[in-house]
């Protein structure tokens, strides 16, 4: 799979340093210049904000951390890098110095991408030496989560500029679309200009506040924007007859006096004075970076969930994400067994904001989710990669049991270890402890059966000569350990 292997972003503002983020976060060193007295510590809280929500997002293995280095000049910055990303303010005339400033300093192979919202790459790309590797990828916000980014070429960007630049953008998680012509706003802004227009009527004309407005879209069509959009929305909303009754039923509408249409309410002071005041009073209870996280919370939970959609196969943004993680396991370095007659250790983690329940400590899931997760960390050991599941077998999970022992609280460091019970590998039976780092306090133990199965015939079989081979070695070290304290527990049994 073609991939960016040195990145270099030009402005680190809100967009450029999610950007950096996206890139260092998917194991991309990364070059930076901006030069805003305070680049280092605005970009170093993006990244921070960043990282939080990737620790949410997945549990796949990420690669190490790019490199990310601050550059004095847009020359140092472009040097070596193959993907240029340009996020300057959306002022034209300084988009195309600095775009022509990238061009004369960099590889004339390397991409250059410009975030602009609305600028046609043509004009940008008017004064440059190599053109043809000048496109628009314009990422919606923040972009080291939302994964789309328009890719739209202008007069002189060949087309295989924007088709290199979709391939490079999917192992970073992200999808990249081409848009058939140029236009400005290209099409995401279109349709949030023409929604953000009718917005700044109703707050002009006191039909509603800023609260309200938003109420009235998260609670309702927001959410069904996030998963099928406006014409999968509505083809549904036709009912039987689908899009063609919907259209016939609500298309006449369009030309009734339900909107200000294209006319641009004036931004006097007293309306800006107006919409910022009920801003404040709508969300400034909220420092700028908590409503950043709170906000990330909100985009990892809508994406997990639609990972699980359409009976498992992921829909939209979840089917993403879904096919990142897909890549990340396959290109995970893959561990090596090593069988020994201790416990063995499979899980480094740690109490996640989003793990903490109502009585301030890890939820009883997470407990789960931690003896799932070193089950599956057990199962790489043994050759179960994605590779194995893709041709027809796997490992499923019968049966467990948690004894939930003492709190684990917001932060802490967790690990597990594990003791595989007698078996044939047909049958993996396991035991497990949670321990927390900074003191190896008990915090759980759980007891595990898996059946290995063969997903094709849908029955339980034996594993792969390769699975075995790496398995039985485990099996027999621990052979010789006692049962665990705990083992075969039945729920409620008295202590002891
Ligand atoms: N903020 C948003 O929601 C979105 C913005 N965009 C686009 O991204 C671009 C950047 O916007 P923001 O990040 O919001 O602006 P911003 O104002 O947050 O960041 C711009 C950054 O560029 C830096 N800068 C100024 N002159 C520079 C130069 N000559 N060389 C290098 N850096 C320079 C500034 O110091 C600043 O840090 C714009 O084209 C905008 O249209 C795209 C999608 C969403
Ligand atoms: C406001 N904006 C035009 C800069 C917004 C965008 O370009 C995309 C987004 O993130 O909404």
């Amino acid at each position: 799979m073609t991939k960016i292997n040195k990145a270099a972003c030009i402005g680190g503002g809100v967009i450029g340093g999610a950007w950096a983020a996206r890139f260092v976060l998917a194991g991309i060193d990364t070059n930076m210049f901006d030069p805003h007295p305070e680049a280092q510590r605005i970009i170093g809280e993006v990244m921070a904000n960043a990282e939080r929500a990737y620790a949410m997002l997945t549990m796949a293995p990420l690669p190490p951390k790019g490199k990310l280095t601050f550059c004095k000049t847009i020359e140092e910055a472009v040097d070596g890098a193959d993907w240029i990303q340009e996020s300057v303010p959306e002022r034209i005339e300084l988009k195309r110095n600095v775009i022509t400033q990238i061009d004369a300093a960099a590889d004339p192979k390397a991409l250059i991408g410009s975030s602009t919202s609305g600028i046609m790459p043509t004009e940008l790309q008017r004064d440059m030496k190599h053109p043809e590797r000048m496109f628009v990828a314009h990422p919606y916000n923040p972009v080291y989560l939302l994964p789309l980014a328009e890719l739209v070429g202008g007069e002189k960007t060949s087309k295989a500029t924007l088709e290199e630049a979709k391939a490079k953008l999917a192992p970073i998680g992200m999808k990249g679309v081409i848009l058939k012509k140029e236009i400005e706003a290209f099409v995401g802004d279109r349709l949030l200009e023409a929604v953000w227009r009718e917005g700044l009527w109703l707050i002009k004309d006191d039909i509603c506040d800023t609260e309200t407005l938003d109420d009235v879209i998260r609670y309702s069509f927001g959410m069904r924007w996030a998963q099928m959009g406006m014409f999968e929305t509505y083809r549904i909303a036709g009912g039987e007859a689908g899009m063609r009754h919907f259209i016939a039923q609500f298309g006449p509408c369009l030309s009734w006096p339900w909107t200000k249409l294209m006319d641009v309410v004036d931004l006097t002071d007293e309306l800006v004075d107006k919409i910022a005041s009920q801003s404040d009073a709508q969300s400034g209870a909220y420092g700028f970076r908590e409503l950043e996280r709170i906000r990330d919370e909100n985009l990892v939970g809508i994406m997990q969930t639609l990972k699980g959609s359409n009976g498992g196969q992921g829909w939209g943004a979840g089917k993403l994400l879904s096919e990142f993680e897909e890549h990340l396991w396959k290109n995970a370095p893959k561990p090596e067994a090593k069988a020994s007659n201790e416990p063995i250790k499979l899980l480094d983690a740690k109490v996640h904001p989003s793990w903490v329940d109502y009585n301030g400590h890890m939820t009883e899931h997470r407990y789960s989710q931690c003896f799932a997760d070193s089950a599956d960390a057990l199962l790489r050991l043994i050759g179960v990669d994605m590779d194995y599941v893709a041709e027809g077998h796997s490992y499923y999970t019968v049966e467990n049991h948690v004894r939930m022992l003492d709190e684990a609280k917001l932060g802490e460091a967790l690990y597990v270890k594990a003791q595989i019970l007698p078996g044939d590998g047909k049958k993996l039976h396991t035991f497990m402890w949670l321990y927390r780092a900074s003191d190896d306090m008990l915090l759980a133990t759980g007891e595990h059966l898996m059946l290995h199965v063969s997903s094709k015939e849908g029955k339980s079989v034996p594993p792969l000569a390769a699975v075995l081979a790496k398995l039985q070695p485990l099996i027999d070290a621990h052979a010789g350990l006692a049962l665990p304290e705990g083992a075969g527990r039945h729920v409620g049994q008295k202590k002891g």
